[in-house]
């Protein structure tokens, strides 16, 4: 063994000397970037303003330097975490969550998305992707505090000293940490298996099936950074869409793409797919089954058609017959009927081809009242007495009553709140009468999670009326057009060479919009939009309904589908991701598995695979990444859950101390367990804009709970969930939401699948 001197440094402290005067240099020169780009943000607004061209260029430089500034600002923590020695030469690279370069255009570290940072990621004990080592480096405040080596120079190793090392003491010290209530990155601790999805290729549908805690939401997420940094220039003005399962979902990841730096990405549950509606509440699981399966196409269709009626369905006369000041207008049944049917056959949208019916009925009650007034008009004619009868009341009402205008939510309200026009339509989508019944509510009733895809299927089919648009919207492209060409001079002669800025963009960011609304915000307000690429989180809880909302905003089929079908709790979500995708993309699926656990210690999971074999026989339980860790146990609850509940949880709270308790129940039981918790977290009750979830105590349904995670899970009367209509995928849920403990509080009888706590 090598002698030291005392009070010499050991090796460590010279590494982390070494380490710590490369990070040193890194956030130097990123101060020095922040600095610049204050000047030049500063610099950009003081710049004239008169003028279009200065203008423009005003607009260029100030969106990219804010948005620069904004991504500097989100990397100050573990700016540089990983460092790779290739084995071939004496380089060394270093990783981080941007790339930067020093003063003389070397390059100092390299963003985690670059292929050269590839390796960090890719290397395991079998396949050393090139590399000699791989370091982690633990950085807080600026100071180099730990180093976790990765030697795969395989010489003097054993098999099984080589598996101790994989990545394990930065991965796990990520894992111990308690848990905030939000969601981090994992940008330093990315595993191989979970790279293979984050880089895989743009095009196509890559399904990323796993099990609970696997990381599945986490790697969908990474890849949106990913393919943001990769493919900036097609993404940046399509943007990225992520469809999560309830918004206090979508509250718990937000933070991970802007702490990546990426902000144009939108994030929508499928309650608010269709703009202007926001729906939250669920339909009670009988009626989400009938309205999320793909015969409600049918019926949508069906329904508008039954909305296009002859005077004799219409009214029971086959003449259409208005009476106004003049006298009854009368239009010959055939010729009534012929203007329906030729509408119908227009195979226009609904309110598009309420054009051709509108003015031909006009056209023809003015030929009626020239009749019946005996003033004979010429054929070219008509159409101006027509334009003046359209503002008879009693006209307008006659043509409405025939083919009215017809918004996504008036066709449906009406549809919905009328039972004689369910069993007209219903029959014709192949509806039994129990599931007619099941759809009947009241007109004013409010919209559902499960109406959203409806409407979004309405509004395809209907179509707006939009001729005076279509005037304004072909003025607007020419203008716009000319400010295009204008925006290209001006980047030209001022040299702005930004890969993320052309001539499109700028102009665009320059027009009545208003140069604040990004990408994301313009598409998550426009339902016609579509996206460059679709990552749907959860997946398995989509209807195929909601899958053609899905994919109706992803014609490319450009999408990253994550879930687990062994946790389908939702009426009309997966049980295969071949059958619910199918319809749209063929068998043309690239299926990853991921099957490394890293939220669920194995005791815990050992007790939640007996539950996966009833509720997903098929499916194999990931395997835990952490053996050791308090094994679950089963507590008997006497008396109210208000008397009972409060000591288990304060047990938990002092268990775990820094962290979250989550009280997990059945629908029927949340009521009570939030009664007696007064000071929990209800994030459902409460909006979104709450943030109950960083509560130290959490109470929610076993449904609420997908895809959440906690230090400890309190399951209360397990047996209630078991039996709701899904209740072995819902209790799979529930039991695989802890990170270091789980109880069962109950006093009915646990179900047979939790016999090994008993
Ligand atoms: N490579 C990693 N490094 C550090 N933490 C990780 C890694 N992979 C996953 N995790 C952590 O494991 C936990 C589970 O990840 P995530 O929620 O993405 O899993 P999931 O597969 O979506 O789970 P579920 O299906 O239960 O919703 C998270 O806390 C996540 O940060």
């Amino acid at each position: 063994m090598e002698s030291r001197q005392p009070g010499s440094p050991s090796p460590e402290q010279e590494a982390l000397a070494h380490e710590q005067t490369r990070v040193s240099a890194m956030y130097a020169r990123l101060d020095a970037l922040r600095e610049y780009t204050a000047d030049q943000l500063a610099a950009a607004h003081l710049q004239d303003r008169s003028g279009y061209a200065a203008l423009v260029e005003r607009e260029s430089r100030s969106y990219e330097q804010a948005r620069r500034r904004a991504r500097l600002g989100a990397v100050e923590e573990g700016l540089c975490f990983g460092r790779v020695d290739l084995a071939t030469d004496t380089e060394t690279i270093y990783i981080g969550r941007i790339g930067l370069r020093d003063a003389e255009h070397e390059t100092i570290l390299v963003d985690w998305r670059a292929p050269a940072a590839r390796p960090f990621y890719a290397a395991t004990p079998s396949d050393a992707a090139g590399l000699a080592r791989r370091r982690h480096l633990r950085v807080r405040h600026r100071r180099v505090i730990g180093l976790d080596d990765e030697v795969f120079d395989p010489d003097g190793l054993t098999e099984s000293d080589r598996h101790q090392l994989v990545g394990e003491a930065a991965l796990l010290a990520s894992l111990r940490r308690g848990r905030t209530g939000r969601m981090a990155d994992i940008v330093a601790t990315i595993q191989a298996e979970q790279d293979r999805v984050i880089r895989a290729r743009l095009a196509g549908v890559l399904v990323v099936q796993g099990g609970p805690g696997t990381g599945k939401t986490v790697a969908a997420l990474h890849r949106a950074a990913y393919l943001l940094y990769t493919h900036r220039h097609v993404l940046e003005r399509r943007g990225v869409l992520v469809v999560g399962p309830n918004p206090a979902f979508l509250r718990y990841v937000g933070d991970v793409l802007p702490s990546l730096g990426e902000t144009d990405v939108v994030m929508r549950t499928v309650g608010e797919l269709f703009p202007g509606v926001e729906a939250r509440e669920h339909d009670p699981h009988a009626v989400a089954r009938v309205k999320g399966s793909p015969r409600m196409a049918e019926l949508v269709r069906a329904a508008v058609l039954d909305r296009q009626r002859t005077p004799l369905e219409a009214f029971g006369d086959d003449e259409l017959r208005v009476r106004t000041d003049a006298g009854v207008l009368t239009v010959p049944a055939e010729t009534a009927a012929h203007v329906i049917a030729t509408a119908r056959g227009l195979r226009l949208p609904h309110n598009a081809a309420r054009k051709y019916a509108v003015t031909t009925l006009l056209r023809e009650l003015a030929r009626a009242e020239s009749v019946l007034l005996g003033r004979p008009a010429e054929e070219e004619d008509l159409p101006f007495i027509g334009e003046r009868l359209w503002f008879v009341d009693a006209i307008r009402a006659a043509i409405d009553a025939l083919w009215p205008p017809l918004t996504p939510e008036r066709l449906l309200a009406e549809l919905f709140s009328d039972t004689e026009a369910l069993d007209r339509v219903g029959p014709r989508a192949g509806l039994s009468a129990d599931e007619r019944r099941a759809l009947a509510r009241a007109a004013d009733a409010p919209w559902t999670v499960e109406d959203v895809p409806l409407l979004d299927e309405a509004a395809d089919i209907l179509g707006y009326d939009d001729s005076a648009e279509r005037a304004r919207e072909r003025r607007r492209a020419a203008r716009e057009a000319e400010e295009e060409r204008y925006a290209q001079g001006v980047l030209e002669f001022t040299g702005a060479d930004d890969p993320l800025l052309d001539a499109r963009v700028l102009a665009e960011r320059h027009r009545d919009t208003g140069p604040g609304l990004t990408t994301a915000e313009r598409a998550g307000q426009d339902r016609e939009w579509t996206y460059g690429h679709v990552i749907v989180d959860e997946a398995q809880e989509l209807s195929p309904m909601a899958w053609r909302a899905v994919m109706r905003r992803v014609p490319t089929r450009s999408l990253t589908v994550v879930g687990d079908v062994a946790q389908t709790g939702s009426a009309a979500g997966a049980r295969s991701w071949l059958d619910a995708l199918e319809p749209f993309v063929g068998a043309n699926l690239h299926v990853e598995r991921l099957r490394v656990n890293y939220r669920t210690p194995a005791p815990i999971m050992t007790a939640a695979a007996d539950v996966l074999r009833a509720a997903a026989p098929d499916e194999e339980a990931p395997e835990s990444v952490r053996e050791e860790g308090d094994p679950p146990r089963a507590v008997r609850l006497t008396g109210p859950l208000a008397e009972s509940l409060p000591a288990v949880v304060a047990e938990e709270l002092r268990a775990i101390g820094e962290g979250r308790v989550a009280v997990i129940t059945a629908d029927r039981d949340v009521a009570a367990a939030a009664a007696a918790l007064p000071d929990a977290g209800r994030p459902y009750a409460g909006g979104p804009g709450r943030d109950a979830l960083e509560n130290p105590v959490v109470v929610v349904t076993a449904t609420e709970s997908k895809g959440l995670e906690f230090d400890s899970v309190v399951v209360v009367e397990p047996d209630h969930v078991w039996q709701q209509p899904r209740g072995a995928n819902d209790l799979y849920v529930a039991v695989t939401r802890a990170t270091r403990r789980l109880t069962v509080a109950h006093s009915r009888d646990l179900p047979g699948v939790l016999n090994r706590l008993a």
